[in-house]
């Protein structure tokens, strides 16, 4: 789309391009059928680098991270994980390459106990590190260790999500994606992933978010990225989307 804005493109990108590149998509198309969903979506997230991925409903966001993911296979286009080339997955391969998926809805076993569904996702990251542990993630939710012993089915909603995020960091991923995290919390359990999503990001994760919440997503985030029918129409400062009223409510707004 020719109205693709790339504000303060040199210094972000002259940061970005300094880190090393953790995953990459070039010019991807993705069908539903006959339905084309992305037209030739450009993607890249260095280590240590947090990115908003924002547009109205039906925009292509899941959709984009599914096809990165391998989990929907692109019909053009290229995706690379730390440099390997990865089109179309198998997604088990991406993961082991440090890349951590909290989708919308969750992925949590609801017949074992908090402490085993965080247990058996423990693995050190691609480069050994070990920095998230069992007591750390504890730490870090502590309504999920008062709740050690519950059945994951018991969990409330939040808890769940929670439980998610916490499967994701045992497995000390180098970029995390979390699609909808807050989506359908009450308002106190969201304001605590919020505040766990800084305290991720300040570990030194990589993070890519989506989320409806354009005022929180910018306010954590390095930089944004906006797609609107499945095309980029704005990548770059998240500082420069939270001050333009226009920008959003023309592409944000609802
Ligand atoms: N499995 C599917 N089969 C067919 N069409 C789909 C499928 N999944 C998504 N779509 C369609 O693809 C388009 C993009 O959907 P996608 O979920 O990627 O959007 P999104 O930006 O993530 O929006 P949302 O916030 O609603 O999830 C929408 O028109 C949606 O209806």
């Amino acid at each position: 789309m020719s109205e693709t804005v790339s504000h303060n493109a040199a210094s972000s990108n002259a940061a970005s391009n300094a880190a090393e590149t953790l995953l990459e998509a070039r010019g991807l198309h993705t069908y539903y059928g006959s339905s084309h969903i992305l037209h030739g979506v450009d993607f890249r997230i260095g280590k240590g680098e947090t990115l908003g991925l924002m547009g109205r409903n039906g925009m292509g966001k899941t959709t984009l991270i599914r096809s990165m993911l391998g989990l929907v296979k692109p019909r053009g286009g290229e995706v690379r994980v730390r440099g390997h080339a990865m089109t179309g997955g198998p997604t088990h391969r991406i993961a082991r390459r440090g890349v951590a998926y909290v989708p919308e809805g969750r992925g949590i076993f609801p017949n074992l106990s908090v402490r085993e569904n965080l247990l058996m996702a423990a693995r050190p990251g691609v480069d050994g590190q070990c920095n998230w542990d069992y007591d750390r993630v504890m730490h870090t939710f502590p309504r999920l260790a008062e709740r050690i012993g519950h059945g994951g089915g018991q969990l409330s909603g939040g808890e769940q999500q929670m439980l998610t995020i916490g499967r994701a960091l045992m497995t000390n991923p180098d970029l995390l994606i979390l699609d909808e995290a807050t989506e359908g919390l009450a308002p106190l359990i969201v304001r605590e992933i919020w505040r766990v999503i800084r305290e991720i990001r300040d570990s030194g994760i990589a993070t890519v978010i989506v989320d409806k919440n354009h005022a929180a997503v910018t306010s954590v985030t390095d930089r944004s990225m906006i797609l609107v029918k499945g095309q980029v129409v704005f990548d770059g400062a998240s500082e420069a989307v939270r001050n333009n009223p226009e920008l959003i409510q023309r592409h944000l707004g609802v």
